[in-house]
């Protein structure tokens, strides 16, 4: 990318989106181009050729989708699987109609098997059966790397489709019914330290195991494989580091500064056991996460002190 290239960050108000802009304007790109969903509705085909048309972005970044934690997932599977594939495929191919020059897409470590071994491989796609709590977002995600690599083949496309782990940051979903555990945790702990309630529930066992990458280290990944990455092949993205979830909310309890219990509902659901991935490719590519999760989780607590709880 040129400093001056026109670049289109779909989503650019959401946890990925957000960070993906100020990497880009921190490091001098001057020429960008975002609009919110009731601008832009990217389920739209028509707004979207619209769009496309009149701003002709020379780089897209894909981060706009339908996302959430396990139980939205789960409870809300038509919203997902029809929302993230009318967004993608919407913007995918308004992208390869306006000659867009490189678009990287945004899928999710969901997209492996629930029983694949750990680390998760890129070659682990399509080897065995999904967790079925976010199974339709998951054939989503999947139909648009698909989609990346056969407009790739066939009309010789530069289409990237990188694969994060769990992440958090600033701008994150907070509300509890529709959020990964990450900023869950972070705004229930704080919540209770609040009210000195004498425990927080968690959901599940605490038993699986999740990886975190902060926001910021994702955003710089991004740009990197947008100027470095040219093959067909999804890229992990990750730290190559997993955390029970029991023991991450211990971490989050001490970052808050909460002195009661920890429960466990365990009539949520637990989902997929374990998905770590294997960032052998990126690192050999040259790039590595920088934050650890303590430096991070203490950046995402004062983010959320001083933006969040100020909506309430
Ligand atoms: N969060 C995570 O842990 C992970 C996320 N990812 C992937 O990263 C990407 C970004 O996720 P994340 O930043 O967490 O999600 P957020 O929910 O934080 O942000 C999503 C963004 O998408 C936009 N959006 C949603 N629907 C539409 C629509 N119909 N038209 C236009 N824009 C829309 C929203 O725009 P607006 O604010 O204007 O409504 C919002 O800013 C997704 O592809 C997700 O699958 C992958 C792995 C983990
Ligand atoms: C990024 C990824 O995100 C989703 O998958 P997930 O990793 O299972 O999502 P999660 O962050 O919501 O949960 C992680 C673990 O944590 C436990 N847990 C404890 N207490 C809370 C809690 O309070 N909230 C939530 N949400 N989870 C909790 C929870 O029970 C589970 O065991 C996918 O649907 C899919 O969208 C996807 O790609």
């Amino acid at each position: 990318m040129r400093k001056d290239s026109k670049i289109y960050v779909a989503g650019h108000r959401g946890l990925v989106g957000s960070a993906i802009l100020r990497k880009l304007k921190s490091e001098g790109y001057t020429n960008l181009q975002y609009k919110t969903s009731k601008e832009l509705d990217l389920r739209d085909k028509n707004q979207v050729d619209r769009f496309f048309q009149e701003e002709k972005p020379e780089y897209v970044f894909l981060a706009a989708a339908k996302v959430g934690g396990i139980v939205a997932n789960n409870e809300y599977p038509a919203d997902f699987i029809r929302d993230n594939l009318l967004i993608q495929t919407n913007v995918i191919d308004a992208s390869y109609r306006n000659n867009v020059e490189k678009l990287l897409f945004l899928g999710s470590t969901c997209i492996y098997p629930k029983m694949a071994p750990q680390p998760l491989k890129e070659e682990y796609l399509l080897t065995g059966e999904l967790e079925p709590t976010n199974e339709p977002y998951a054939i989503a995600k999947i139909a648009g790397i698909k989609m990346c690599e056969s407009y790739n083949r066939q009309y010789g496309t530069k289409y990237i489709s990188a694969m994060p782990t769990n992440l958090y940051g600033e701008n994150d979903n907070f509300d509890l019914k529709t959020s990964h555990v990450l900023p869950a945790l972070l705004r229930k702990f704080h919540e209770a330290k609040d009210s000195k309630a004498p425990f927080v529930e968690m959901w599940g066992t605490g038993t699986p195991k999740r990886e975190f990458l902060y926001s910021d280290d994702l955003a710089d990944a991004c740009l990197f494989l947008m100027n470095n990455y040219g093959g067909n092949e999804i890229v992990n993205i990750g730290v190559g580091e997993d955390i029970k979830i029991g023991e991450l909310g211990e971490k989050i309890k001490a970052v808050v500064g909460y002195d009661g219990e920890i429960r466990f509902d365990t009539t949520k659901p637990d989902g997929t056991p374990r998905k770590l991935v294997d960032v052998t490719t990126i690192n050999s590519l040259g790039w590595k996460a920088t934050t650890s999760l303590e430096e991070g989780l203490q950046k995402a607590y004062r983010w959320f002190l001083e933006n969040e709880i100020i909506k309430k």
